[in-house]
């Protein structure tokens, strides 16, 4: 049996993981894709973002794949997914040690799959911002072998050109790709070009725990049956302390559809959508970031109906 390649998807919070992840299944026909999500937060969004495109997935919610410390490692997850699939991608929460998920992988006993390689997604909107606030990031495309770098929709071309240019120094030689929604071939990622860096990473690569990037960061979970009040939810996010870098979820306004919600630093979007035939009319919201005290009470304090005038503030920010 030929074992299967294992890729490792990774990035910072919001650069476009779990787009370029839901590009793959859709434009893959003929490859059989299995997938672990990661997320940082109790509530897994990204698992119910690509659930419904995919027929074998393994959630893990609730910390970082690159810290898993189960008895049977990741390799006893990768099993359940091997035998039906043709390459399995692990998409790490966005404050994972790639390097470290990469480890996991390479350290397993399980035959039935390889390591397949790294790649590394990077928001060319927030990359600069990103890098001042943590360093270490660099670390993280050294140790890649495919850099796509996303959302080059939002910058103009001097911008795109001077986060090439960093962005090329850093990766050491890797390939790197732009890409916009993360439209990425698909046979980039599974006839990838060999490159064996990534099986000899040092332990010099393998700091210990306490100084990956998530152990900052922490996440809160929001959760209610009650509808949200629009105007009060905009007025808490239009006031969002500048810790809070990423929040993502579905708000539940009362409206016959839900509110997709994404805040990625200074971006905030809704998206509308019809709810799923037995979807509970919920709101979960996960918010990740530092200095997170107080964000659950005041988010108590956007629950209540709201008219449908009130609606406006919401829709000024909603993709139409
Ligand atoms: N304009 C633009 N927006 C993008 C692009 N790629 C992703 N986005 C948006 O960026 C936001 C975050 O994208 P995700 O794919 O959820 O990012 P992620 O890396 O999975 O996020 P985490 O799992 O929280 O780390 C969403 O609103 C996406 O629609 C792009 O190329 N251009």
């Amino acid at each position: 049996m030929t074992a299967v390649p294992v890729v490792v998807l990774a990035g910072f919070l919001g650069a476009g993981k779990t787009t370029l992840l839901n590009h793959l299944l859709r434009t893959s026909s003929g490859t059989r894709i299995g997938v672990v999500v990661n997320d940082f937060g109790a509530v897994n969004i990204d698992a119910m973002a690509v659930a419904g495109q995919v027929d074998s997935m393994v959630s893990l919610s609730n910390g970082c794949v690159c810290c898993v410390t189960d008895e049977g490692g990741l390799g006893d997850v990768l099993g359940t997914l091997t035998g039906s699939v043709d390459v399995i991608v692990i998409e790490a929460s966005g404050i994972a040690e790639p390097q470290a998920v990469a480890q996991q992988v390479l350290a397993s006993t399980n035959t039935s799959v390889e390591y397949g390689g790294l790649v590394e997604v990077v928001d060319a909107v927030e990359f600069a911002a990103t890098r001042l606030r943590h360093p270490e990031l660099d670390k993280h495309l050294r140790v890649a072998d495919l850099i796509v770098l996303n959302k080059v929709d939002r910058v103009d071309a001097a911008e795109l050109a001077e986060v090439f240019a960093v962005v090329t120094e850093l990766a050491e030689g890797a390939a790197i790709v732009t890409t916009e929604h993360g439209r990425l071939d698909p046979g980039l990622l599974f006839d990838r070009r060999e490159r064996p860096r990534p099986a000899q990473l040092s332990f010099d690569d393998l700091e210990d725990h306490e100084q990956h990037v998530h152990a900052l960061y922490q996440s809160v979970v929001f959760e209610t049956d009650e509808p949200m009040h629009p105007e009060r939810l905009m007025a808490f996010l239009d006031s969002r302390p500048d810790g809070v870098f990423r929040i993502k979820g579905f708000v539940h306004f009362g409206q016959p559809e839900r509110y997709e919600l994404q805040v990625v630093g200074g971006f905030l979007r809704f998206r509308r959508a019809r709810w799923g035939r037995n979807e509970p009319r919920r709101t979960s919201l996960v918010l990740i970031g530092v200095d997170m005290s107080g964000l659950e009470e005041r988010l108590v304090d956007c629950v209540g109906e709201g008219s449908e005038a009130a609606m406006f503030a919401v829709h000024r920010h909603t993709e139409s």
